[in-house]
């Protein structure tokens, strides 16, 4: 039997989906966001809806270790491969960032975004601001079991950046709460606004 949705999650999750609309990080209903509930279900929102005015009618609880339920968004599949693969992991974000979606497609083959000496690298974990930052990037894929199986391959046990681009896509993001997983992307999408603000001046 699935667990009652708790009201904070819920609020946790519209209180994200509020502040993303305002830095017009969703438009046209993109994005999709998940916290965990316990250690073996989370809450994720459903799909096409608003993702800056989420009611708690949609938002669903689901099993991690079982098969997506109809309904929900296609990349159900990328949140609950993050909760399997770290039971550290508390919440997922996802949301489309110009910033992501075109550095993505001009890094595609690189298959990273490098940041360097950056003081901001301190807001994903890294000690110094003498450092690169490697963001890594995968192509996108409508077969989204696929790709989670690809994206988590490639991060392993420990990823070393607490996100990734999907090509032409987005960006996720995660944190052990749902604090973490905001100020991590954050963090990495002014470290990609940055990037591609220095790529314009150059
Ligand atoms: C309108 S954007 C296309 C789908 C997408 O990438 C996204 O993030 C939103 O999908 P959902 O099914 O979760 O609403
Ligand atoms: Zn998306």
């Amino acid at each position: 039997m699935l667990p009652a949705l708790p009201g904070a999650v819920v609020e946790e999750i519209a209180a994200f989906g509020r502040y993303a609309a305002s830095r017009g990080w969703v438009p046209a209903t993109s994005g999709n966001f998940s916290r965990r509930v316990d250690a073996r279900h989370a809450a994720v929102t459903r799909s096409g809806i608003d993702k800056g005015a989420i009611a708690p009618g949609d938002v669903a609880v689901i099993a991690i270790d079982e098969p997506v339920p109809p309904r929900l968004s296609a990349e159900t599949p990328l949140h609950l491969a993050r909760y399997r693969s770290d039971a550290a992991v508390g919440a997922v974000f996802h949301v489309h960032t110009v910033a992501a979606t075109v550095l993505s497609r001009l890094y595609e083959r690189e298959g990273v975004v490098r940041t360097d000496g950056l003081e901001m690298h301190k807001a994903i974990g890294v000690r110094t601001h003498e450092s690169t930052v490697e963001i890594p990037i995968f192509a996108n894929d409508q077969d989204t079991f696929a790709l989670a199986a690809r994206v988590e391959a490639r991060l392993g046990a420990d990823p070393a950046v607490p996100g990734y681009l999907l090509a032409g896509h987005g960006i996720y993001a995660w944190g052990a709460t749902a604090a973490d997983a905001r100020r991590h992307l954050e963090g990495l999408e002014f470290l990609l606004a940055c990037h591609l603000e220095e790529r314009r001046l150059r």
